[in-house]
């Protein structure tokens, strides 16, 4: 039977464990468990034929533990589902608004609110709790984050206003109860939702215990908690929707305990898996509720707060000790060459980051490669994450042994060597394992063997869970397998097979890329433009060579030039030849949308290059030669080596529009006496390049400080660097921008934003392609400048206002470990950020060399 390669994808999207309405989650679970095994028997009965399906369905078919198999099932499940939780939470948001829209009848209908409905503000769109009682649901809601306390069989509850509310209190409860209503509609919300999460929170015995999900209506959280039905003990609330057919739509059971988080909506559950696994192992629990449209933009984008929008991070842990850096070197290469590198991005986190940084929510992994001990502080760090939820590889590093009771037995030492991996964990082996360490912070959970020696049978790799928090613990130094030098061919082959094995049993998608060969650049102007830049540039051409620090530009025509291979030392410009035919680029599109007098007027197209920066950054000879009317942009299909900001990687594959502008600024001039305003106006530029547009306007494209373009409060689409180099009082700046026009990863693009709001307002907005959004940005940036040289930063700020992010926002401003609050005023002069202390002192903040979490109010100011 040939077996369809995508079988637990098409499972998951039809699967009945989400779909259908099944009583039971076992019965669901057989049927799919059953399914898979058959599958895979089928399949292994063809020889030739490689198994099709994953690794985890064999782990499924193979394994005799339930629980084991069903966590297989949704590991996998997760996996699949990661890539798109970051799009599918800004859908969740425009599909909420519009049941809430749609619906308001039956909403009101399933929840007795007719009274409210016909009410005058309800039909203005808001429904709005009426008191704080059980038997009058509240319909207004936000999300809460409900986590674990340290013994796990309480909670701390968070409100959406920032509150603590102590942990399983009924007093506490009794008096939220009893309160009476107020006036202030605020306030009686709070109340409401208070005493919601205190019914929620006093029935729900967080733990290990959990072992299945049940759903309740609102209602029966209102009704049946408050006289402590025994229905909630053990369970872990998940999650809930006020709509009625979302609601009836719903499996009564669903199965597995540390199932993650579901929100409803109207046309499906949307799980929020990735978000969540963390949720269940941390003991936490994610409340969504559906509320009214006008207050839910604030919610849910709170909500999303608690959701990271950036391509998730592997860090990398080397120590103190690697003072060079070699060893994240050799972790990161290794790594490099089999995960995804267009889904995560990989960092090296020093020591002192790990306890002031918030790493912990926008971490995928975290990789410790490290050889001297830690300290007890990092480590206490290092194992919240892990029972929070969290994935860590450890590589031969003594984190392991400081984790466990006793000390390690003196064979697990690391070695490079044969080692088989355990398809099956044996019972006996994990019974020995035990005997040899046991799990300190795991007691009661057992370690797998997941490798061992070849002849003595030494568990090499063994894995430790926790809920949805996985350690690897390897005594095999993977890392070396890169290491082309020290080993033969076909242990290359197994380290990394292996390296992949277990970075997968850590939910990281392994699907290394091939890195695509570069490609020469292409010239496209009108003639006469083409003509005044080679003339323009001619004297300081050697053999059509261009010399840069870096990069030398070969300057030649296709039919006569023999054309050099495209390297990172060495591109071809290929100067001649109709635009059109030439490249991908529609330069036709391109200029009938660009109306500048001088930026942009000459492209410079590649498919791949390694960052379009590096045409101008360190080519004094090239830049100081292009005609003073003839700004020259650099665009790229693709960039395998894309510059972010601070050092940062920018994921850089197609769809994504990247481009370089070269800007001439002068010294003397409002611009170039302010040149931060620089990346502020590259910023603004982009997001007014979209909403400018007729019908574009509401589009939810906004500024975070200092320069990143974000779809609401929580993706980011994009972002801008700017170098610069000066000369003869002539500022020469690179603004180098990427935003994503199309493509659905890492996280959301333009296009889809559009079709969003589409569908949310019946618009029919067109699409942008790159073409039309690089002359639109190029364009805006044009009439920017030109505004601020003329008139300043007056009339620049009250645009950038209008899109960003952060008025009157209060921030924490962090220096090591002196934290104070601070309100965001605006940008000052220079164009840095302005904020305020409570004793009214204002403060300028640099963008370079600070670490910032604007959404979470953090601004930590580098060491000095
Ligand atoms: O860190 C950021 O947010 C800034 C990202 C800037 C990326 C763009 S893509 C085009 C240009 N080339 C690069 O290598 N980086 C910039």
């Amino acid at each position: 039977m040939a077996v369809d390669p995508n079988y637990l994808t098409n499972m998951y999207e039809t699967s009945p464990l989400v779909n259908d309405n099944c009583t039971t989650f076992r019965e669901k679970y057989n049927h799919c468990y059953t399914k898979i095994a058959q599958d895979v028997e089928d399949n292994q009965a063809v020889t030739h034929m490689k198994p099709p399906i994953s690794d985890e369905a064999m782990s499924v078919s193979s394994s005799t533990d339930d629980s084991a198999a069903a966590a297989a099932v949704f590991r996998h499940l997760d996996n699949l589902v990661r890539d798109r939780v970051n799009g599918e939470l800004e859908k969740l948001k425009h599909n909420v608004h519009r049941i809430l829209s749609d619906q308001q009848q039956d909403f009101a209908q399933a929840f007795g609110l007719h009274d409210e409905l016909s009410s005058s503000e309800a039909s203005a769109s808001h429904v709005v709790p009426q008191n704080n009682r059980g038997d009058d649901t509240s319909s207004d809601g936000c999300q809460f984050l409900v986590e674990g306390d340290s013994d796990c069989d309480a909670a701390i509850v968070r409100n959406d206003y920032g509150e603590q509310l102590c942990p399983n209190c009924n007093s506490c409860l009794e008096s939220a109860a009893s309160e009476n209503p107020s006036k202030d509609k605020e306030e009686e919300e709070k109340i409401a939702m208070k005493y919601l999460l205190r019914l929620m929170t006093a029935s729900s015995r967080l733990g290990n215990a959990l072992k299945r999900i049940e759903y309740r209506t609102a209602r029966d959280f209102l009704t049946v908690i408050p006289l402590g039905g025994p229905t909630f003990e053990n369970s872990h609330l998940i999650g809930f929707s006020c709509d009625k057919r979302a609601l009836l739509n719903v499996p009564q059971m669903l199965g597995a305990g540390w199932l993650v988080g579901f929100a409803l909506t109207k046309l499906r559950i949307l799980n929020l898996t990735s978000s969540c696994t963390k949720v269940a192992g941390a003991n936490e629990i994610s409340i969504f509720r559906s509320s009214p449209a006008t207050r839910l933009t604030s919610h849910v984008s709170k909500a999303m707060t608690t959701k990271s929008s950036k391509p998730p991070n592997i860090l990398i842990y080397t120590g103190n000790s690697d003072t060079e850096g070699r060893r994240f070197t050799e972790v990161k290469k290794a790594l490099s060459q089999v995960i995804n590198l267009h889904s995560y991005v990989m960092y090296r986190i020093y020591e002192q980051q790990i306890t002031t940084h918030p790493w912990v929510e926008n971490t995928a992994l975290l990789v410790l490669g490290n050889s001297d001990s830690m300290s007890s502080k990092v480590r206490q760090v290092f194992v919240k994450y892990l029972e929070s939820g969290g994935q860590i590889l450890s590589l031969c590093s003594p984190f392991m042994c400081q984790v466990v009771k006793k000390p390690l037995d003196k064979h697990l030492k690391p070695f490079i060597g044969s080692f088989r991996v355990n398809q099956e964990v044996l019972p006996d082996a994990i019974q020995d394992f035990s005997a040899l360490c046991q799990p300190y912070y795991f007691e009661g959970e057992k370690a797998k063997i997941v490798a061992e020696e070849e002849t003595s049978r030494k568990p090499v790799v063994i894995q430790i869970s926790e809920g949805s928090g996985n350690a690897l613990f390897s005594l095999v130094h993977f890392e070396s397998f890169t290491d082309y030098g020290k080993l033969h061919g076909q242990e290359q082959d197994a380290g990394r097979k292996m390296l992949v094995h277990i970075l997968k049993l850590l939910g990281i998608s392994c699907q290394p890329l091939e890195v695509p060969e570069l490609t020469p650049l292409y010239l496209l102007a009108n003639e006469q433009d083409k003509k005044r830049l080679m003339q323009s540039l001619r004297s300081s051409l050697e053999e059509g060579i261009c010399k840069g620090n870096q990069l030398s530009l070969h300057f030649g025509a296709s039919d006569e030039m023999y054309i050099p291979n495209a390297t990172e030392e060495k591109l071809p410009v290929i100067c001649q030849g109709e635009n059109s035919k030439a490249v991908t680029f529609n330069w036709s599109t391109y200029q009938k949308c660009l109306s500048t007098k001088v930026l942009g007027k000459v492209v410079l197209y590649t498919d791949i290059i390694t960052s379009t920066q590096t045409v101008f950054d360190g080519n004094y000879t090239f830049t100081s030669n292009i005609p003073e009317d003839l700004g020259i942009v650099v665009i790229a299909g693709q960039q395998v080596k894309g510059q972010g900001r601070g050092g940062n990687v920018w994921l850089s594959p197609s769809g994504c529009l990247m481009f370089s502008l070269h800007v001439r600024i002068p010294f003397a001039s409002n611009l170039g006496r302010r040149l931060p305003y620089l990346q502020h106006i590259a910023s603004l530029a982009a997001v007014e390049a979209i909403t400018s547009q007729p019908g574009y306007e509401d589009i939810n494209i906004r500024l975070k400080w200092p320069n990143d373009v974000y779809y609401g409060q929580k993706i980011k689409i994009g972002g801008v660097i700017v170098t610069s180099s000066a000369k003869d009082n002539i500022l020469s700046a690179v603004m180098g921008m990427g935003i994503n026009i199309s493509n659905t990863k890492p996280t959301i693009s333009v296009n889809e934003i559009i079709s969003l709001h589409n569908s949310e307002h019946g618009t029919n907005l067109k699409q942008l392609t790159t073409e039309e959004m690089l002359a639109r940005t190029v364009n805006k940036i044009e009439t920017l400048f030109e505004d601020f040289q003329e008139n300043g930063s007056a009339p620049f700020l009250k645009k950038y206002y209008n899109r960003w992010l952060h008025s009157e926002v209060t921030v924490n401003l962090s220096a090591n470990e002196d934290k104070k609050e601070v309100v965001i005023k605006g940008l000052d002069e220079f164009g840095f950020l302005l904020v305020q202390t409570k004793s009214g002192e204002s403060l300028s903040v640099q963008p370079d060399g600070n670490t910032f979490d604007m959404l979470k109010n953090l601004i930590a100011i580098k060491n000095s």
